[in-house]
């Protein structure tokens, strides 16, 4: 099938045959097969999928945090997949933004400093006008002297956030980035990316179990057994709880009728 053309036109991240292989022989396991994916500029993405499905792979090949084993990814107009280890660094650094699940805040620093690092590593200098606005739209100004032992995990994870969007990054990749919160925490970070994305245009690729997470974005990818077999537009809780159902049943018939390994 065809990749619409005004997406292409539009794409900020894109991946091509993108493969990856892990282990050898016996032990090998196909985790991503000729997968190929456009990320519009100014989108929000869901990817969503079973256990085992490949979603990290994609997302960690796609951010340069690990190496494909056969395809090509593009990042703003880059080619990640020949860079070294040095350039991939300076990439994640300086273009990419990176929420986990586990929040990964420095414990001995306070939230500006945190928000902060990425600058502060790269030796650059913060636009204070635009840490002004995502403090605003994070609702972080009367914490930012805080320590993360100070602050609520919900808080923690919009320290994360910020952190994320300092540098004003091309994509930023959120990892099941509310899998640690209750509701109310999941729902003001889930806005947070979702006003990110909507008034400072900026471009968020997020991996969840959760289809309620997973209706904040613009589009759901699904994947099952490595390839992506889903592509949902508009997402509702309903249409994407639907579509899970839908690409389950259709995964068990396609094993059943492969037979027995
Ligand atoms: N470092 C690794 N070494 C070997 N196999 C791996 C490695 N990382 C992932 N895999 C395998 O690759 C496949 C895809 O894994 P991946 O973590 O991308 O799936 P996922 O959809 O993100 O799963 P989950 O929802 O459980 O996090 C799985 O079969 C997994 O066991």
């Amino acid at each position: 099938m065809p990749t619409p053309t005004s997406t292409v036109d539009t794409a900020i991240a894109s991946a091509r045959g993108l493969r990856k292989v892990y282990g050898h022989a016996q032990t090998e396991v196909v985790a991503l097969d000729s997968v190929d994916v456009d990320i519009a500029r100014g989108s929000f993405t869901a990817i969503m999928g079973p256990s085992g499905s490949g979603k990290s792979t994609l997302m960690h090949c796609m951010a340069g945090l690990d190496r494909p084993t056969a395809g090509n990814v593009v990042v703003d107009g880059a080619e990640i997949s020949s860079m070294n280890e040095r350039q991939l660094t300076k990439l994640r650094r300086t273009r990419l933004g990176f929420v986990f699940q586990a929040f990964n805040l420095i414990p001995t620093l306070t939230a500006r400093e945190n928000i902060i690092l990425p600058v502060s590593l790269a030796r650059g200098r913060v636009n204070e006008g635009w840490f002004e606005q995502v403090i605003e739209a994070v609702g972080l100004a009367d914490r930012l002297s805080h320590k993360p032992t100070e602050l609520s995990g919900g808080q923690q994870q919009r320290v994360a956030c910020a952190r994320a969007l300092v540098t004003q990054p091309s994509v930023v990749f959120a990892d099941e980035p509310t899998g640690n919160l209750d509701s109310v925490s999941s729902h003001e970070v889930l806005s947070f990316l979702r006003r990110s994305v909507d008034e400072f245009g900026q471009t968020v690729v997020i991996v969840t179990h959760d289809p309620a997470t997973a209706a904040f974005a613009d589009r759901v990818l699904f994947l099952a057994d490595g390839a992506i077999v889903g592509d949902l537009a508009d997402p509702t809780v309903d249409r994407v709880i639907d579509a899970l159902r839908a690409h389950s049943d259709a995964s068990r018939a396609r094993r059943a009728s492969a037979g027995p390994r």
